[in-house]
């Protein structure tokens, strides 16, 4: 079994215990009194790289990152920094993530935030939004091709972006084929869980102009989103660095900067 499939596999049991604690009917209701859903599309593409911004506390290729006690003070940083949009990751078993993290979140900051974590089924679309989400995480290595067009097609339905993550020119075709709107290329093979920060650089020339890129994991600092942005990135996201360093609000207002420089306005 590959990690992602034994990471699918744990969301799958979590999911069916929410499942019988919580109706789809429920969950509709909650998203019916949600906050409006925020654009993704227009948080993401403009001048310069936007930088979306991590809450991460563990992770399967380094174990424990950061304790992160109050979920919400870190958004606070990560929005006073000018994070485009803030990643919540809710998968609990090896991320240490939870759907209250969310609720936390989306209670003290604007910034519009991602939903990251393993989505396979419809009902954690509406899960997303009724915890105030405006982006999702779709990835392409877990579903197979119906699955994925459906939850794109469901998740912009109900008013959420989906980020689509993809790490090769196969995966790619398939994204833009469902529709996607968004493409994240994750430079970390979720087989070895190595991070080759030139994957992002050898396939985006498959992906369309007019879809937004984002470049996923392995950004150490400002030289790396630089790197991004001269292959073409509209968009960075960015996790383990800023949780395990000592002062995320600069840090993050460091990369908003690096990605503002009007040097990169012609980039990619
Ligand atoms: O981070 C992991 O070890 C991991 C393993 C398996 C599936 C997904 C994983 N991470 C999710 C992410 O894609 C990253 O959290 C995100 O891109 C930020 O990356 P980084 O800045 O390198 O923490």
């Amino acid at each position: 079994m590959s990690v992602l499939d034994d990471i699918v596999a744990g969301v799958r049991e979590d999911l069916a215990e929410r499942q019988a604690r919580v109706s789809l009917d429920q969950l509709k209701e909650l998203a019916a009194k949600a906050p409006q859903a925020k654009d993704g599309v227009a948080a993401l593409r403009g001048e310069g790289v936007r930088v979306i911004c991590e809450v991460k506390r563990s992770s399967p290729s380094k174990g424990a990152l950061a304790a992160i006690a109050d979920p919400a003070a870190l958004a606070a940083d990560y929005a006073a920094g000018g994070a485009a949009a803030i990643s919540v990751l809710t998968e609990q078993r090896r991320f240490g993530g939870s759907l209250a993290d969310l609720d936390a979140v989306r209670a003290a900051v604007d910034t519009p935030l991602l939903r990251k974590d393993f989505i396979v089924t419809a009902y954690q679309l509406w899960e997303a939004r009724a915890h105030g989400a405006d982006l999702v995480l779709l990835i392409v290595a877990a579903l197979d091709q119906p699955a994925l067009v459906s939850l794109i097609e469901r998740a912009e339905s109900i008013g959420l972006t989906p980020l689509v993550e993809v790490h090769d020119e196969e995966e790619i075709a398939r994204a833009v084929d469902a529709g996607a709107r968004v493409i994240g290329v994750n430079a970390r093979n979720l087989k070895t869980l190595e991070v080759h920060r030139d994957t992002f650089a050898n396939v985006v020339h498959a992906i369309p102009d007019r879809i937004v890129k984002v470049a996923e994991s392995g950004v150490r600092g400002p030289h790396d989103l630089i790197a991004y942005a001269n292959d073409g990135a509209d968009a960075v996201l960015v996790g383990e660095s800023l949780v395990t360093g000592k002062d995320p609000r600069t840090a993050v207002a460091d990369l908003v900067a690096a990605g503002a420089h009007p040097a990169l306005r012609n980039k990619g």
